[in-house]
């Protein structure tokens, strides 16, 4: 790993460290919701590692990357992330500055989009229950899903994610892909050919439902003593959340998830943006959810189709790794620091995220001949309606 890796990965763990608003909680809404938890630490049982060395080293080694990227010691790489900043947007171009670039990739193409949830189309937040989009976002979602097939691709529960989202025209794939299913109202694409198929609902993790049931009240006991720590019940997965854990809990609480899950070896556990995901180990994730949809949507061996997948987290990569895998689509980290990805180009912010989509959109209409656009200098304004 050179030292340029290096800075990258700590600046990334940065980014999520330097996230602190205030805590407010409200109790758990749908999927069993979150459990939250307060009282003493516990003493840290060294035996908890014994038959998760494997998933155990990486636990630890995702707390000490998460201590790495304290204020103190993020300032002291402060004159090399320039350097890193420029290298990384020269590798990972911004989507909306290399608009022009995307659009004439799907030229004759279907575009069909994927959406994360969580820091994608919602800013991240301290407590999971209030993740809103905003009122701005949810139009511009429901612009994009009318001109083309849309997937919401999270690792929530499907229930509560829509709860969020609250468009009946999309797919929805919750428990990081595990829990599929296609639009209630089937929506209709504007002057498309496509004209849109009801994907099957799947659900490749229906027999861990209970144990998952299971792991997560037993998560709930066993971290309850640790204040700030927060477990969600995601339906085929769990998450234990760290983001309101003292940093000097850190490995105690990652040792009590460990604990549990020593027990259940059809389970593993993955990392979030300061949160420990607990999955079964079935070779299913959001890439697979992406190839899924894709194959029943009608795209599986055509190449008039491009996918485009925006997402900001680490299980976001399997999806990237499925679209350079295939040569086929279009990836999209949003960060507002450098981070290792397979994603091709990169958007600072949810914010970002939704001038994307609405520029998307506006191209789109203006292709379509729906509206008339404007170009200034050669550059692409938007549709009159919205020139000033
Ligand atoms: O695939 P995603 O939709 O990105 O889901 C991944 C996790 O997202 C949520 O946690 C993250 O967002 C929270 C709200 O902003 C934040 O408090 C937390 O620290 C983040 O990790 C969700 O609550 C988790 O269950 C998902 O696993």
């Amino acid at each position: 790993m050179t030292n340029q890796n290096v800075i990258v990965q700590e600046m990334g763990m940065a980014v999520a460290a330097a996230v602190a608003n205030s805590y407010p909680f409200l109790p758990p809404r749908s999927c069993g919701g979150a459990a939250h938890a307060g009282g003493s630490t516990m003493s840290i049982k060294k035996s908890f590692l014994s038959s998760l060395e494997l998933s155990g080293a990486r636990v630890n080694a995702w707390v000490e990357s998460m201590k790495a990227s304290s204020p103190t010691h993020a300032k002291a790489l402060a004159s090399s992330i320039d350097d890193v900043n420029t290298v990384w947007m020269r590798k990972h171009p911004s989507a909306l500055s290399k608009f022009e670039q995307i659009v004439s990739a799907s030229k004759g193409k279907q575009i069909v989009m994927f959406l994360d949830y969580d820091g994608t189309l919602s800013p991240i937040v301290d407590d999971p229950d209030s993740a809103f989009m905003s009122e701005s976002m949810r139009a511009a979602v429901r612009d994009a899903a009318s001109y083309f097939p849309t997937a919401i691709v999270s690792g929530r529960c499907r229930d509560k994610v829509y709860d969020f989202v609250k468009l009946t025209e999309l797919y929805y794939a919750g428990s990081h892909g595990m829990d599929i299913r296609g639009p209630a109202k089937a929506p209709k694409y504007k002057k498309s050919k496509y004209q849109g198929s009801k994907a099957p609902n799947h659900q490749p993790a229906s027999e861990f439902l209970s144990m998952i049931e299971e792991v997560f009240k037993r998560l709930v006991e066993t971290t309850k003593s640790t204040p700030g720590a927060k477990v969600e019940n995601n339906k085929f997965c769990a998450s234990v959340h760290f983001r309101c854990v003292d940093e000097k809990y850190w490995s105690d609480l990652a040792d009590k998830v460990k604990s549990v899950i020593k027990e259940y070896p059809m389970l593993r556990i993955t990392q979030g943006r300061k949160v420990l995901e607990i999955r079964p180990t079935i070779k299913w994730d959001k890439g697979k959810a992406l190839e899924f949809l894709l194959e029943s949507l009608g795209f599986a061996d055509r190449s008039d189709v491009l996918p485009v997948y925006i997402g900001d987290d680490r299980t976001d990569e399997d999806a990237f790794k499925v679209l350079r895998d295939r040569g086929q689509g279009i990836g999209i980290l949003v960060s507002k620091h450098p981070k290792e990805t397979k994603a091709a180009y990169s958007l600072k912010e949810p914010t970002e995220v939704m001038d994307f989509l609405t520029r998307l959109v506006d191209w789109k209409r203006l292709t379509l001949n729906d509206e008339p656009g404007v170009y200034k200098d050669k550059i692409w304004v938007g549709p009159t309606s919205t020139v000033r």
